[in-house]
């Protein structure tokens, strides 16, 4: 039942304000993966009710143009997130983000209210995916019950504010203060067989740090990262995509794969590299993350 969007391309996670029309009406033109409408820390208190009512709209009448849209709830300790769900479902978003999420019984209460709109607007069933954010020393504890805790869960997320704040410490830029958070989720997210995304770079005005912080993250094996500007965009998707280099090579790994077990050779070397069976997903990997950012022009 549930659907096959769970492994898309999601290099860039792009969030704005529900509630800005400036915003909402055409974000596909910077072409990120996936645009998350706000509806939680960029939506001031008093402003919930004209922020779902500009989303609603939103998801009805704007095409997005393939772009994924996520919905950011409220939180499960506010009075908002259950009508945040009735919005976002009955305006037909593809997956609802979870804020500060700390175990799985969270999902499975967004998950509950999420079925039963799907029943009552008329979607289909299992079309609405999940994502949750991570933003606690708790949530970052209890990351593989929450990767594992719904079939709609296609990945999790870390928020750094929000986490930092929790640790008792504050965003340096090096990135030291996130390291563990972000090893314990990639391992999660792993050992799950679900995506993880890397918290977003608040400063628009360093892209050096901004570069160094997307290098990083994508050598720790995330999928990708939460954005807050189409400015970002190009940074992250020249990171993520594999070069012709890369890609020219994993061929290579994958057809001498194929060739040397076929005569009985289990270790070879490609280009000086040593390459056994160990190298095949990688490469495979390679290749397949080249044809979904449309970069392949290869044959296999
Ligand atoms: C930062 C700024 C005000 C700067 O605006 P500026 O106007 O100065 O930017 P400019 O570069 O001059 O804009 C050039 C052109 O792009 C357009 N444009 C800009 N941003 C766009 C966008 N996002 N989407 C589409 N279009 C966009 C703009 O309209 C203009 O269009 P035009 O006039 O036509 O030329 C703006 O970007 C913005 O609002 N960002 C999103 C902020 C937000 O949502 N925060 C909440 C999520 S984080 C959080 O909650 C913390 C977290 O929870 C995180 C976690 O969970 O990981 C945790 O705990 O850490
Ligand atoms: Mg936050």
């Amino acid at each position: 039942m549930i659907n096959a969007n769970k492994k898309r391309l999601r290099r860039t996670m792009m969030f704005l304000n529900a509630q800005k029309p400036g915003l909402i009406k055409d974000p596909y033109i910077y072409r990120p993966d996936s645009i998350m409408l706000d509806l939680e820390d960029a939506v001031a208190e008093n402003q919930k009710d004209a922020a779902r009512f500009s989303l609603y709209h939103a998801l009805k009448e704007i095409n997005y143009r393939g772009c994924e849209r996520v919905v950011r709830i409220n939180g499960l300790d506010t009075p908002y997130w259950e009508e945040d769900i009735h919005c976002a479902v009955a305006g037909g978003c593809d997956a609802i983000r979870i804020p500060k999420t700390e175990c799985a019984l969270d999902v499975q209460r967004v998950e509950a209210v999420v079925e039963e709109c799907e029943k009552q607007y008329g979607i289909p069933e299992g079309h609405t995916l999940i994502m949750a954010a991570i933003e606690s020393a708790r949530g970052v504890m209890k990351a593989l019950e929450i990767c594992e805790s719904s079939e709609r869960m296609f990945g999790i997320a870390l928020s750094g504010g929000d986490y930092t704040k929790d640790l008792q410490t504050h965003i340096t830029g090096t990135g030291l203060e996130l390291m563990g958070a972000r090893q314990n989720m990639i391992i999660a997210a792993r050992a799950a067989g679900v995506q993880c995304f890397d918290t977003v770079y608040t400063n628009l005005d360093d892209m050096e740090g901004f570069r160094r912080d997307v290098d990083t993250i994508h050598l720790m094996g995330f999928d990708g990262k939460s954005i807050i500007n189409p400015r970002q965009i190009g940074i992250v998707h020249e990171i993520f995509t594999p070069t012709q280099k890369d890609i020219i090579f994993a061929e290579k790994v994958v057809k001498e794969i194929d060739e040397k077990k076929a005569l009985g050779i289990g270790v070879f070397t490609v280009d000086g590299k040593m390459i056994d069976i160990a190298f095949y997903d990688g490469a495979k990997r390679t290749i397949d993350l080249a044809k979904a950012s449309g970069v392949y022009k290869g044959d296999l």
